[in-house]
């Protein structure tokens, strides 16, 4: 682990606890007791995931309870402090301790009582049936699987799926968490929206927005582009209509208003879980950037949701989409033939309403072969925005770049910069 808490809420709440331990079942909730069988001080607390915690005096190499409050996480307890380096050839934790691990309330059993300096917990990488989160919308049970954790410049990427209320089915996400943030010290959150064809992966791995975001101690969100495990009609058929073009907007035409519903997808379900589940991300400061429907998706989210996203930016963004081919073919299929219902999830025409300073910064390729074919349209978007008197864009015209990831990793780093300005980071 590569970031340190310290327990200080389990001294302030430490409290003289015998015989039936609680169980408040939450995600990162533990139980630390210098006695056996919860006796002794006791103190429980929900600890972020993916951080070390310090153990403080009175649990200092001096706990005897280390009981986990819940199936669908585990921890580590460990010899050494938290940034201290293992040297010990037999390793310095003796592995995972879950719900169901049978020492829990004995760790002298195997004299581990007064050895634990630090620990660290994260979600367990197979799904639970029986998972305690509690779904956001629905007040049902949700899920959350640990597909896989990957280091990065000095962080951390989640790659995650969870059962979704919202779209009826799985959906992945990805998350880059920054190395050295904790509960105490949270960490904004970008949210990046990736574009047609597009996985979570495209960004992830040919992006390197995280490279920027480690250093400033900005967290990254990204969602997938469309439910995922459907088979509507003609779903599967064309890239830029149906799976993986879901234009983040919430469908209203059958069969897609089933399950087409990213808009409440992405504003509430997604990062109303993120939030519940991973207490190091701060929901007060959340921005929102995007790459060609991606960009559509976040220039548009953004501006219908006046103050929930303190900045936008957009790399090649579908900017007037009921004038392009993609937007009209998406609208139609999604919203219907009534092109004033489009006009209430385009761009171009939101920009017209708003009211205050935009914090937008929008790049586009020059050599760009869909913003030749007039399927980007920044300028309507810039001229409408003009016309509205709105001050706060910048729109570069980038000389020779395309619509690929050479161009978002090219400029990656002045939206991240762009973000953490005003996320209070720079
Ligand atoms: N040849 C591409 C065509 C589709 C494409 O360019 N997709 C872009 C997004 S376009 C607007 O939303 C993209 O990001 N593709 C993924 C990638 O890794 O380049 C294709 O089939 O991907």
């Amino acid at each position: 682990m590569k970031f340190t808490s310290i327990v200080t809420a389990a001294v302030s709440s430490a409290i003289a606890v015998s015989g039936t331990p609680i169980h408040k079942r939450e995600i990162g909730g533990v139980l630390l007791c210098t006695g056996v069988n919860a006796t002794g001080t006791c103190s429980y607390s929900v600890y972020a995931l993916e951080t070390c915690h310090q153990l403080p005096a009175p649990f200092h190499q001096n706990t005897s309870t280390f009981a986990p409050d819940g199936e669908d996480f585990e921890c580590f307890p460990r010899i050494g402090d938290c940034g201290s380096i293992c040297t010990s050839p037999t390793g310095c934790t003796f592995g995972s301790v879950d719900f169901n691990y049978k020492n829990k309330f004995n760790l002298g059993a195997i004299k581990w009582n007064n050895l634990i300096s630090s620990f660290d917990c994260s979600l367990k990488t197979t799904t639970s049936t029986d998972c305690n989160c509690i779904d956001p919308l629905q007040n049902t049970m949700a899920s959350i699987t640990t597909n896989a954790s990957i280091a990065s410049f000095g962080g951390r990427f989640l790659k995650l799926t969870h059962q979704s209320s919202v779209t009826g089915g799985p959906m992945n996400f990805t998350l880059f968490l920054p190395a050295g943030i904790s509960e105490s010290a949270p960490a904004p959150l970008l949210i990046y929206l990736s574009g047609l064809t597009c996985t979570p992966d495209n960004v992830t791995e040919k992006g390197f927005l995280h490279a920027h975001a480690a250093p400033l101690k900005l967290a990254l969100l990204y969602p997938d582009t469309s439910p995922r495990g459907t088979s509507h009609p003609g779903e599967h058929d064309s890239w830029d209509f149906g799976s993986a073009a879901s234009f983040y907007i919430d469908a209203t035409q059958e069969p897609w208003a089933q399950n087409y519903k990213m808009e409440t997808y992405i504003t509430k379900e997604l990062p109303e879980l993120v939030f519940s589940q991973f207490k190091q991300l701060d929901p007060q400061r959340v921005s929102i950037a995007g790459h060609s429907m991606g960009g559509h998706g976040a220039l548009t989210l953004f501006l219908k949701n006046p103050g929930k996203y303190k900045s936008v930016s957009a790399f090649s963004p579908v900017s007037n989409p009921s004038a392009c081919p993609w937007g009209e073919k998406a609208f139609t299929g999604y919203l219907g033939a009534d092109k004033e219902e489009w006009k209430k999830h385009d761009a171009t025409e939101l920009v017209k309403h708003w009211k205050g300073y935009l914090n937008a910064l929008l790049d586009v390729g020059t050599a760009d072969n869909f913003y030749k074919q007039r399927q980007l349209l920044p300028e309507n978007f810039a001229e409408a925005t003009k016309a509205a008197g709105i001050e706060g864009l910048q729109l570069r015209y980038q000389d020779g770049y395309d619509h690929s990831y050479f161009f978002i990793s090219t400029f990656g780093e002045d939206h991240i910069k762009h973000h953490a300005k005003h996320l209070g980071l720079l």
